[in-house]
């Protein structure tokens, strides 16, 4: 099952051999994060970042391991957006000269770099960003310049203190016109003393939310006054200026421009699966260690995990970090084949992974961090403790709703696809994740055939019933929106159906995903009869969970409903005895699990004992403030016995 969940032999040892090597390393302890101040949290930081990327070196870390290396480091630093975004953005919309340059530099962290795209005033709206960047023919330059307070770039992770350069997205102006927003490189500080460079202002935006966890990040704010760069320091694959200051756009699309965001909500979608899996593990191991009620005889109370209530809220959320696994895994190999078409020029399918990448983050973002507090929950009240490593991964895994496109916006755009898709039905046969929509006629008319609660255990009727849902679900807003004449009114009126549309659609993706994934991949007999049951308990789950829209659009009846939520009950008690196998399957070590519930010897109690002692507040008896505050409360005689 280990193999299964890394993808393979080689991929399970890589991470294993990494996860060990953080683990074993005292530089990379991280019990006592939430205990430091902002400075000596951020400082420790830059200590673990250098440091790693020494090991980086001297081992000769290939690309792989150099990212399960950061990954079980597991604190978010500058190095995140420098690999993560800054190169990839160059890789993406730089010419093959400005690669040349600029990747080397970036490589070899010369140069650290950000992706400076969100603005105080605009997140969202890319097209609405206010910085500008205006062409001077005079010099061949750029000037870029923050008209107003809200054009202040606010939000870039490493851009507060680390980073030299970035890429700036700002309006392109060219004798007074406009011509769209498009990325700038342009370095910040100075690479001799790292102070920021003439005309820039850069800061820290202020403590986010959760204590240990994102402020170890120095998300930043910049604004420029008058600040020129060359004129080939535009990422210019998609558009070019030339000296003379004439516009021309290569034949390559516009939407290349946003090619960076499709990449990393992909990396979003694999590592949705790390989060929620963690957590998981935690509340699994913690629910077979917790015991409440159920005592006969003077003998051992009930295991919480053996009651049905607590099942019924934990394996969906243990399916969910297998599906998310798999439809990660899928997602890679569907963005590594745009990336190759990308580059033979060939942007065919960009509008299908664009969908897929936008639809599929708000999906497994919006489950994994609810699933994250869920899990907190599912630990009673020690789960509220910092030391059962549930809160800070909550606060950590949270903004994953938002960063990256907000989820809503993000099902928005899967709509506007999925909507353009129906409208060319008649002429234009859908493919790939949309191929079912090539099948509206069976999908609208036949209804659902099962009759008993065995009939649920089957992967083809589990797919149409998905099938069925979305389309109905698609079809119907594509009806009510034709009834609109101005088709953007509608599109507004309709959308929160849109966004329901849209998350059916993506649901059916990840449960065809992981029925795929069971009819190839699986090695061993075994293996597969375990994780067919988990792909059962996700798909029948998510059709519990939603059966108003599956009883809504007519597919099941009532009854068919609660036959699947019967079996769903007879699945539970398939899925406890494996449940600690499941979850050690993830092979999470202690280290990055960071939790004294979820430790894999299970000793909880004596643990939270001891962790208890090593808060500062138990450093002495009698604390700073005790005689000052609250002494003269204890020895004033007042008059009344209430105030
Ligand atoms: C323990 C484990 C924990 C795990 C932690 C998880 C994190 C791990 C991940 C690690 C990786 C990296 C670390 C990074 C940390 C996070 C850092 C965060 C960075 C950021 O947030 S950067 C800023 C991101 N900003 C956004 O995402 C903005 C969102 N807005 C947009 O994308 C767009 O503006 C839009 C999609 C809303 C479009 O707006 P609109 O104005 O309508 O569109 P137009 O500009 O006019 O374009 C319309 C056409 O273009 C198509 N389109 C849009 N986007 C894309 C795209 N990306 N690719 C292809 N095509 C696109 C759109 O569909 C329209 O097409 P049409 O004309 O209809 O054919
Ligand atoms: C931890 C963190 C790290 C970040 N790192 C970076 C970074 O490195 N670089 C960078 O450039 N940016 C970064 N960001 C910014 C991030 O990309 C934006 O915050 C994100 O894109 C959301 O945009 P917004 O803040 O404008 O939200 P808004 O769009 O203002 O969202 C507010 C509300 O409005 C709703 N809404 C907005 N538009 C619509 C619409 N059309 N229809 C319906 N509802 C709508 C949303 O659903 C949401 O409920 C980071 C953000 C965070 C939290």
């Amino acid at each position: 099952m280990k193999v299964a969940w890394a993808g393979s032999r080689e991929a399970f040892q890589v991470s294993d051999r990494m996860a060990k090597l953080v683990a074993n390393d005292p530089v990379f302890e991280k019990f006592s994060k939430p205990m430091l101040g902002r400075k000596e949290l951020f400082k420790n930081t830059l200590r673990k970042a250098a440091y790693a990327w020494k090991l980086i070196n001297d081992l000769r870390l290939t690309e792989e391991e150099a990212k399960w290396l950061r990954h079980y480091i597991d604190e978010p630093n500058y190095t995140d957006l420098h690999w993560e975004m800054f190169v990839p953005a160059i890789e993406g919309q730089g010419t093959k000269e400005q690669k040349k340059k600029w990747l080397p530099l970036a490589q070899t962290m010369q140069i650290i770099g950000t992706y400076a795209q969100t603005e105080l005033g605009h997140g969202s709206n890319v097209q609405g960003l206010e910085t500008t960047a205006t062409f001077d023919r005079q010099t061949d330059e750029f000037v870029m310049h923050s008209p107003t307070l809200t054009s202040s770039k606010w939000w870039p992770g490493g851009m507060a203190k680390v980073a030299t350069h970035a890429i700036v997205y700002a309006r392109l102006i060219i004798d007074g016109l406009f011509h769209g927003v498009h990325g700038f490189i342009v370095q910040l500080r100075s690479l001799e003393d790292h102070s920021p460079l003439p005309g820039l202002t850069l800061g820290d935006i202020g403590m986010k939310f959760g204590h240990g966890t994102y402020n170890t990040m120095d998300n930043g704010v910049l604004r420029f006054d008058h600040v020129r760069i060359p004129r080939n320091q535009m990422l210019m694959r998609v558009s070019q200026v030339t000296k003379e200051g004439k516009y021309a756009q290569s034949d390559v699309p516009r939407q290349l421009l946003y090619g960076t965001m499709v990449s990393v909500r992909q990396t979003i979608v694999a590592d949705a699966s790390k989060a929620l899996s963690r957590a998981v593990c935690i509340a699994t191991r913690y629910s077979v260690v917790r015991r409440q009620f159920g005592s006969r005889n003077g003998g051992p109370e009930t295991q919480v995990i053996d009651y049905k209530t607590q099942q019924s809220r934990l394996f969906p959320l243990l399916a969910s970090a297998y599906a998310f696994r798999f439809v990660g895994e899928w997602l890679k190999s569907l963005y590594i084949d745009v990336k190759q078409r990308l580059e033979a020029n060939d942007f065919s399918t960009l509008p299908e992974t664009h969908a897929c990448t936008a639809g599929l983050k708000a999906l497994t973002t919006a489950a994994t961090a609810d699933g994250i507090e869920e899990c907190r929950k599912l630990c009673g009240g020690h789960g509220y403790l910092i030391s059962s490593g549930l809160p800070e991964l909550f606060a950590f895994y949270v903004p994953a709703c938002s960063y990256e496109g907000e989820n809503v916006v993000m099902m928005l755009q899967v709509a506007r696809f999925l909507v353009k898709t129906v409208s060319n039905l008649g002429y234009k046969q859908p493919v790939g994740t949309a191929a079912y929509l090539g099948r509206v006629t069976p999908l609208l008319q036949n209804n659902c055939a099962v009759q008993t609660a065995e009939d649920w255990l089957n992967p083809d009727a589990i797919l149409e019933a998905f099938e069925a849902r979305a389309a109905r679900m698609v079809i119907g807003c594509g009806e009510r929106l034709a009834m609109f004449e101005n088709p953007e009114e509608g599109f507004a009126e309709l959308s929160i159906d849109l966004v329901e549309a849209s998350l059916a659609h993506c649901q059916l993706i990840t449960v065809s995903v992981f029925i795929q994934k069971l009819n190839h991949e699986i090695p061993g007999n075994g293996v597969k009869r375990s994780l067919e049951v988990l792909c059962y308990v996700y798909a029948l789950f998510l059709l519990h969970k939603h059966q108003g829209d599956f009883l809504a659009t007519g597919y099941l009846t009532p009854k068919q409903a609660s036959l699947a939520n019967e079996q769903l009950r007879t699945l539970y008690s398939k899925v406890r005895p494996n449940a600690i196998a499941f979850v050690d399957s993830f092979n999470h070590m202690d280290h990055y699990l960071c939790s004294v519930l979820g430790r894999y010897d299970g000793n909880v109690y004596p643990k939270l004992y001891e962790a208890a002692w090593k808060d500062p507040l138990n450093d002495s008896d009698i604390v700073d403030g005790i005689q000052q505050y609250v002494q003269p409360i204890l020895k004033q005689k007042l008059h009344y016995a209430k105030l």
